[in-house]
């Protein structure tokens, strides 16, 4: 793409700039030793005085803590940029704020609404900047100046002269090599990436984009912004930040951190149930038929099915007397239950309490029993009777949603019972043995199960920490404003925003609490989740505050999104917005023109993407006899010259069957993928492995085709897939 801006490399002038950022460190250094000089303090008063006091000293001492790792955490490009305003005012946008002893500011923070124009003036729309300047360091030392004159004229008026000149730090961040880790994008970040960064909190806002347009690097630098501006509100709730697989959370798990926040939690769909563990996969079939909504009414009616009404009435022998558990009985002790509106396990309580009073009363009725110790003793008989409570229990069994959803799809007549709306065959792709594993299609079932079901007797009582009127009445505004869709009752959000009172970290509560609220959630490949899936990440965050950023033409998942409404519509309604980004920062021209070729012609929803870069020999195929003794060679040939030269990260995407083959003899230095594993992340080389049978499902092979940051090499046996077009090396 052509370099609108007239970015202007300017090597003289380092010392100045040199100068300031010596300032800078060395007012980094001061306040990193003040706060070790007060941790020091905290930590040598000991574990003495009231538990009063050495609450407060924890939370001073994980305060300094917290603030010593941010410091740390922004050593790297403390500074990199410049502004220069008509009026001459000059500023540092650096990745936080500092200000001196006596409160001048020094450094801008990259959040604050005054660096907004480091990234939104151009030339066409300059603002009050006159210059923008990228600075680029190494360590400590400035290494670089780049100039982006955004008006000349002013610029000479003010008597600089500065030369004009080439590329820009973007297209020196963007060819550079690979670590395995993401990096954040601070100093570079683009206008129409910077809009969505700052966009308001409220609403789900869903940003589409090509691969490598930059989703999941503006999805974490809005949440960075988002817990800059709205501190008080997201540090008590948290961000949760949702991501396709554990690989995926470790590529980048290192840019918050970096740009000085630790307040969001991580995870797949899978850690959002404490205590369940994923270790199978889900057949496409059974995947997309779990992800429909309409499993809700399947849940519901399994849960619904544990109250049970017995066939006849039943007689009970209790101290010489019968008792009768009456039908009619059981049908009103249950409706009752039911109206109060808490989930099975704990409106058990109720229905039981109910039917021991009845069954009481008989007992009062036939002796004839007037005074309330007497009453008080034969419901404690009642109560304590191991036949009566058989019988109770048969009426309302209490059960986890791990066996409910064992028992559900173990047991024909069970399913036959709860999924009654679906047809026969699809009922039987659900059916498995009862120890079968647990898939990631299961965890929003399990979810909606545990919301149904509520805690068991004698687990957490979530009642324990009963919600005040007022704060009662703040969670019914809530869903007033934005309405519940069913999934959540004023008394249980209520209780879930009262949260706990323990002094853990906001991440290290909500990671072990699955009834926790977040303050925004942040999705990423968010077109991969099922219906099922949204139900549960909504019940998460009824403020409904999201930012969604995914690619529907990289859709692999069955229970996916193709068009971005059909999803939306029903979780938002009017409350979503659709933003586009429209340049990939990752693949070279080549490969976005090749990927996006084939993506036309099996006809993928693609968003139009230009690349950033061109670069000579970025893609070519490689016809073979022998796809996997090719792929070894075409990737340890590119190993072996990153070895010998500055390094970069090589990685094979092949079908499954080819994997075994693949990994005994392939470097252990080059990573091994499917094309799904390899969604989100980018190496510098990618060798996609027999396409035609990647693309069985297209979304997968466009995935593959768009990981590579320098060179696509596509090693084939049978002929590539159609609008698929390389060079043959
Ligand atoms: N403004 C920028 N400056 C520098 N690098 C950038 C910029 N925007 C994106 N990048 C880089 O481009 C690469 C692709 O970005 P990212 O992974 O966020 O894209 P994506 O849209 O999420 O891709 P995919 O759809 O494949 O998951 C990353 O290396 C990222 O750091």
């Amino acid at each position: 793409m052509a370099n609108e801006r007239g970015l202007t490399a300017e090597r003289s002038g380092l010392a100045p700039e040199q100068e300031v950022v010596d300032g800078l460190y060395s007012r980094l250094d001061e306040l990193r030793d003040e706060a070790d000089d007060r941790l020091a303090a905290i930590r040598k008063e000991g574990p003495s005085g009231s538990p009063q006091n050495r609450s407060e000293r924890d939370a001073f001492a994980t305060l300094y803590e917290d603030r010593i790792s941010q410091l740390d955490a922004v050593e790297d490009r403390l500074c990199f940029g410049r502004l220069d305003l008509r009026d001459g005012e000059r500023f540092y946008v650096g990745r936080i704020g500092l200000s001196d002893a006596e409160h001048v500011p020094l450094l801008t923070d990259w959040r604050a609404p005054a660096a907004r124009a480091f990234y939104s003036a151009t030339a066409a729309n300059p603002g009050e900047v006159v210059n923008r300047r990228h600075l680029t360091t190494l360590g400590r030392r400035v290494t670089a100046v780049e100039d982006d004159v955004l008006d000349v004229d002013a610029l000479r008026e003010m008597g600089a002269d500065t030369a004009l000149a080439g590329e820009g730090a973007l297209l020196a961040a963007l060819g550079a090599r690979r670590t395995g880790r993401m990096g954040d994008i601070v100093a570079t970040i683009q206008a129409e990436q910077d809009a969505v960064i700052r966009a308001p909190m409220a609403g789900a806002l869903v940003v589409q984009g090509g691969p490598g347009s930059g989703k999941t690097a503006v999805a974490l630098h809005r949440a960075a912004f988002l817990l800059y501006h709205h501190r008080e509100q997201l540090e008590s709730r948290g961000v949760l930040l949702i991501g396709p697989s554990k690989t995926f959370l470790r590529y980048i798990d290192h840019v918050l951190p970096s740009l000085g926040e630790t307040g969001a939690v991580s995870t797949t769909l899978a850690g959002l149930v404490p205590g369940i563990t994923v270790t199978a996969v889900e057949p496409d079939a059974s995947a997309e038929i779990k992800g429909r909504t309409l499993m809700t009414d399947v849940v519901k009616a399994a849960v619904r099915e544990r109250q049970r009404v017995p066939r006849a009435d039943k007689q009970i022998r209790i101290d010489g007397r019968t008792v009768v558990i009456k039908r009619s009985d059981v049908k009103d002790a249950q409706g009752r239950a039911r109206r109060d509106g808490r989930p099975h396990n704990e409106a058990r309580a109720l229905f039981a309490k109910d039917m021991i009073g009845r069954l009481t009363k008989q007992l009062v009725e036939q002796l004839e029993v007037y005074s309330d110790e007497d009453r008080i003793e034969l419901e404690r008989d009642v109560r304590d009777d191991r036949n009566i409570r058989i019988a109770i229990n048969l009426c309302w069994l209490p059960i986890t949603p791990e066996q409910l959803l064992r028992d559900l799809f173990s047991k024909p007549h069970l399913l036959d019972h709860a999924a009654r709306m679906l047809p026969q065959d699809e009922r039987d792709l659900l059916l498995r043995p009862s120890a079968a594993p647990f898939t990631e299609a299961d965890v929003p079932l399990l979810d909606e199960a545990a919301e149904l079901l509520g805690d068991l007797p004698g687990g957490r009582n979530r009642r324990s920490d009963e919600p005040s009127a007022e704060e009662l009445q703040y969670a019914k505004d809530v869903l007033e404003t934005f309405g519940d869709g069913g999934m959540v009752t004023a008394e249980a959000l209520a209780a879930r925003m009262k949260g706990g009172t323990a002094r853990l970290s906001v991440a290290e509560r909500a990671r072990g609490d699955r009834t926790w609220t977040y303050g925004h959630v942040v999705v990423d490949e968010a077109q991969e989740l099922s219906p099922m899936a949204w139900r549960m990440l909504v019940r998460r965050c009824p403020t409904r505050s999201f930012t969604i950023v995914g690619d529907v033409a990289q859709t692999t998942s069955v229970a996916g999104t193709h068009w971005w409404p059909e999803t939306m519509d029903p979780l938002f309604q009017a409350g979503w917005e659709l933003r586009e980004l429209t340049i990939s920062y990752r693949i070279p021209a080549a490969v976005a023109d090749a990927a996006q070729a084939f993506a036309k012609a099996a006809r993928l929803p693609v968003s139009e993407l230009r690349a950033a870069r061109e670069l000579d020999d970025a893609a070519a195929a490689v016809r073979a006899d022998d796809a996997v003794a090719t792929a070894v060679r075409v990737a340890a040939s590119h190993e072996r010259a990153f070895a010998e030269g500055d390094g970069g990260l090589v990685a094979v995407i092949a079908p499954p069957r080819l994997h075994g083959a693949l990994r005994s003899a392939l470097p252990a230095t080059v990573e091994l993928y499917t094309a799904r594993e390899s969604k989100g992340l980018e190496f510098d080389v990618a060798v996609v492995v027999e396409p035609a049978e990647i693309a069985e499902r297209p979304g997968d092979l466009y995935v593959a085709l768009t990981r590579p940051t320098r060179r696509l090499e596509v090693v084939h046996t049978s002929p590539l897939p159609d609008g698929l077009v390389l060079q043959e090396a």
